[in-house]
């Protein structure tokens, strides 16, 4: 698998006050991007904008040498990105945000993989309850059984450790590992320090 984002001289400017400005960012195939700083001090911003959820910054963005703007679908066909809030519907179960989710992409799936995926989030007997009467790492979980039902190269996560127990973190840390030992890759907003994802690149705004 070969993948490569570029960010050139990003930067981006809010209530006339600039979040970050020059900012080069390369992340390549197999590599962890952290991304730390204060309250307010632009990581989340700065992963929309990694993620193409943004278009009022300076700066270039490329996808594998091409400008991304040329290239946008097959950006989205090989990135996922998981914003700060779980992002799931209370009204529906964790089963049918799963289904929604997935037709969006454009993807049928099954129920048994939606289960098993689930399954292995810890999540069993879940399934059909609705997402408002989940705790809130429970909701977190829902969210995170993404990354292994809907399979992208480039995973862009904004704080996905939030809510989540210990054993969940050290769950999620190895599977960023393994999917950047696989080929693919990171980028990842945390006030948790990573101790087992390697190759970790650090980028502190703020
Ligand atoms: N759409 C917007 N319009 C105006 N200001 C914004 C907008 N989005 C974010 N900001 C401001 O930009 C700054 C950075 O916000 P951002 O959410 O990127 O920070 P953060 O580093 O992720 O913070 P936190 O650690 O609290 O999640 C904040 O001061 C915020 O108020």
């Amino acid at each position: 698998m070969t993948l490569c984002l570029q960010g050139r001289q990003l930067g981006c400017e809010r209530d006339d006050r600039w979040l970050f400005s020059g900012l080069d960012i390369e992340i390549n195939h197999g590599e962890i991007l952290r991304v730390t700083g204060p309250n307010g001090s632009g990581k989340t911003t700065l992963l929309k904008i990694l993620a193409g959820q943004l278009n009022d910054f300076s700066g270039a963005l490329h996808w594998n040498g091409q400008p991304l703007s040329q290239v946008s679908e097959q950006f989205a066909a090989n990135m996922l990105y998981l914003g700060h809030a779980p992002g799931v519907s209370a009204w529906l179960t964790p089963l049918e945000n799963l289904a929604w989710y997935q037709a969006l992409q454009g993807e049928r799936g099954s129920e048994e993989q939606r289960e098993a995926a689930l399954a292995r989030m810890g999540l069993q007997g879940l399934e059909d309850t609705p997402i408002g009467h989940l705790s809130a790492g429970q909701q977190r979980r829902v969210a995170l059984t993404r990354l292994s039902l809907t399979p992208r190269a480039l995973w862009v996560l904004d704080e996905p450790f939030t809510a989540i127990d210990q054993a969940g973190v050290d769950a999620l840390e190895a599977q960023l590992a393994a999917h950047a030992d696989a080929g693919g890759a990171v980028v990842v907003t945390t006030h948790h320090a990573l101790n087992n994802a390697r190759p970790l690149c650090h980028i502190a705004l703020g």
